[in-house]
């Protein structure tokens, strides 16, 4: 096994087995392979098997087959407390033990390296600092860890596998219930840990976005099987679109975002704009909120189109106005996208 290279599975087939010993197996993978250093994005539908690799990577459950080398060592030869020397694993849904503080929670993390005398050092203590300073946690040192919110306990919890100072940090859906700026937070976290202390960060996730953004390297599972790459591959390949688009989600491929579209068309329109109109970045905005208020609605653009959106300065007023024509009809409404909707679609129905 390379220097580099932390984990490394081989013909690693995971699942269950349930009372009468049938298995049923969820993923078969060849390779999987997690490098020092790598933030790694898991993703893939509901139910596809995420947190069965995670929980299998982590020797939570056996895998049905297969083996899985961490540290130069088979998983299944490490014992407790030597596992949680090399991996620590953060969970979705944060189990509160009793009232500890904060401070305790991240100091259960120094746990596989008390002394003999089961004694936590001041170098440990020291290293719960420093993680609770990584995450931007430590002013909340002295709280017990029920008073604090979903975003602040997840960076306790983050700071705890810091602390646990592991070369392998496996986390399941560590955004979830998080709002936008806390799921950014916590991915920019995870990648800062893996650059600063070289460690391998593995994590499952619904955000694919954020992911091509952040991420080295995608894991995308789909029917057991695990399609690896780096975001830029991972879009050029098509993947994104294969996996997570379907008829109501369509994927930019240049922006890397969804759209989402209706099932059915419903009219063709072209939109240009008059040569008097000053085209400025709010127009070229609003123009292509427009575009995906219409996109929505099930309307398509066309070069032979139902409706002639112009977008003009009106005279009287001054203001931007969208000119419609349909059949021998003008009709004229205010800028505004929803307005302009409801006014073809009255056009339209008729
Ligand atoms: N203990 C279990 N025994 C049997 N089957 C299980 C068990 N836990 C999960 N499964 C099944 O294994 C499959 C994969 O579940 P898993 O939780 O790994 O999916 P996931 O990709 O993490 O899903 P999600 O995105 O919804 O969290 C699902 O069909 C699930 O019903």
């Amino acid at each position: 096994m390379g220097n580099d290279i932390v984990l490394k599975s081989t013909s690693l087939k995971t699942g269950y087995y349930n009372k009468n010993k049938v298995k049923t197996v969820i993923g078969d993978f060849k390779n999987l392979t997690l490098e020092k250093g790598d933030f790694i994005a898991l993703l893939g539908p509901n139910g596809v098997g995420k947190s069965t690799l995670l929980k299998t990577l982590s020797g939570e459950l056996l895998p049905i087959s297969g083996s899985i080398i961490i540290d130069n060592r088979n998983i299944l030869d490490y014992s407790n407390i030597e596992k949680s020397k090399v991996l620590s694993f953060v969970f979705s849904n944060v189990q509160i033990v009793g009232n500890l503080s904060v401070k305790e929670t991240v100091m259960m993390g120094r746990y596989p390296y008390v002394n003999w005398w089961g004694k936590l050092s001041p170098k440990d203590d020291a290293l719960v600092i420093q993680a609770l300073e990584d995450v931007g946690a430590i002013h909340l040192i002295e709280r017990k860890i029920t008073q604090l919110s979903d975003g602040e306990r997840q960076k306790v919890m983050i700071a705890r596998a810091i602390a646990q100072d592991t070369p392998l940090i496996l986390l399941d859906e560590p955004t979830a219930h998080l709002d936008l700026i806390n799921r950014i937070e916590i991915f920019q976290l995870l990648k800062r840990i893996a650059r600063k202390h070289q460690k391998s960060i593995l994590l499952s996730t619904h955000e694919v976005e954020m992911s091509l953004q952040i991420a080295d390297k995608m894991w995308i599972l789909e029917n057991g099987k695990c399609t690896i790459g780096t975001p830029d591959a991972i879009i050029s390949e098509g993947e994104i679109e294969r996996v997570f688009s379907n008829k109501n989600i369509g994927f930019d491929t240049n922006q890397g975002t969804f759209n989402y579209c209706a099932d059915k068309t419903l009219f063709s329109y072209n939109i240009s704009i008059d040569s008097n109109v000053e085209i400025t970045e709010e127009t070229r905005l609003r123009i292509s909120w427009v575009e995906k208020k219409f996109l929505s609605e099930g309307c398509v653009r066309s070069d032979t189109p139902d409706f002639i959106i112009h977008l003009i300065l009106d005279n009287n007023s001054k203001n931007l106005v969208w000119d419609i024509s349909y059949l021998n009809t003008n009709k004229r409404c205010e800028m505004d996208g929803l307005d302009l909707f409801k006014t073809i679609l009255k056009l339209y129905t008729r």
